[in-house]
């Protein structure tokens, strides 16, 4: 074991903290609700998948976000995961604009839940809420997803040292869902509406 190198690190205050993580490079996604508890939306990083049986992401919100209440009373949400040309709707649902200026910038449908779903999302997730724990200032939420889609075609959207960047897609053929000449996958998952979910490719 080497001593610890104290020239090396700073302490980890909330701003040593958040230099830290903004060198990290994230997807970009649009947390949405719509229900009893009205509807909202933000603009999140903090996304991760859990497991795949049962499909399961977890999303980090801030007790303090203005759709947090919403999203609690309504126990759903859709994630929207962004794509190149994305960027001025994670600006509006990134804070400070009223809900109906965020959701007008989009286009809009429904999956399984009452959650709105971006059309033209790389790929929408539509879950319930199974399960909350507060962490400091956020609650991590465990999303069981039950219904998918999957139809934008453009690069990623990446967020990174406090900057929208795009990521280009891999070549043709080097994933299935990059795959232009094979119409549609399924996958299993209970599907949005029909009987089986397709993810369109082309
Ligand atoms: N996980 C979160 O709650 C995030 C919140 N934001 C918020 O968006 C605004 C713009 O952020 P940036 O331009 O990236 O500059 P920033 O300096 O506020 O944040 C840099 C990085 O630190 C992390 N971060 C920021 N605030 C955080 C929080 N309250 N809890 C946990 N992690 C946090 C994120 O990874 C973020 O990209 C700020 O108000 C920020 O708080 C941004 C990204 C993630
Ligand atoms: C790129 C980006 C990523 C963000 N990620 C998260 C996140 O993962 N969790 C979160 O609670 N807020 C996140 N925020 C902040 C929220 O989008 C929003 O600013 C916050 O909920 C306050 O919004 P309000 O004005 O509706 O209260 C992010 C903001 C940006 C710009």
């Amino acid at each position: 074991m080497t001593e610890p190198d104290s020239a090396a690190s700073v302490p980890v205050d909330a701003a040593a903290y958040r230099e830290a993580m903004s060198r990290l490079a994230s997807a970009v996604h649009l947390i949405t609700t719509d229900g009893p508890g009205g509807r909202a939306g933000f603009t999140a990083s903090a996304v991760c998948s859990v497991s795949d049986a049962p499909p399961t992401l977890l999303v980090c919100v801030n007790r303090a976000s203005s759709a947090f209440a919403a999203l609690t009373r309504n126990g759903t949400l859709c994630v929207s995961t962004l794509g190149a040309g994305h960027e001025t709707v994670a600006a509006l649902f990134g804070g400070r604009t009223p809900m109906d200026e965020r959701f007008a910038a989009g286009t809009w449908r429904r999956l399984r839940s009452e959650a709105p779903a971006l059309t033209d999302a790389l790929v929408s997730f539509d879950c319930r809420i199974v399960g909350r724990h507060a962490v400091g200032s956020h609650d991590v939420l465990y999303c069981a997803v039950e219904a998918l889609a999957a139809t934008g075609q453009a690069d990623a959207l990446l967020y990174s040292e406090r900057r929208f960047r795009t990521l280009a897609r891999a070549p043709r053929g080097g994933s299935d869902l990059a795959e232009p000449t094979r119409s549609a996958r399924a996958v299993g998952v209970r599907p949005a509406e029909g009987p089986a979910l397709t993810l369109r490719s082309a």
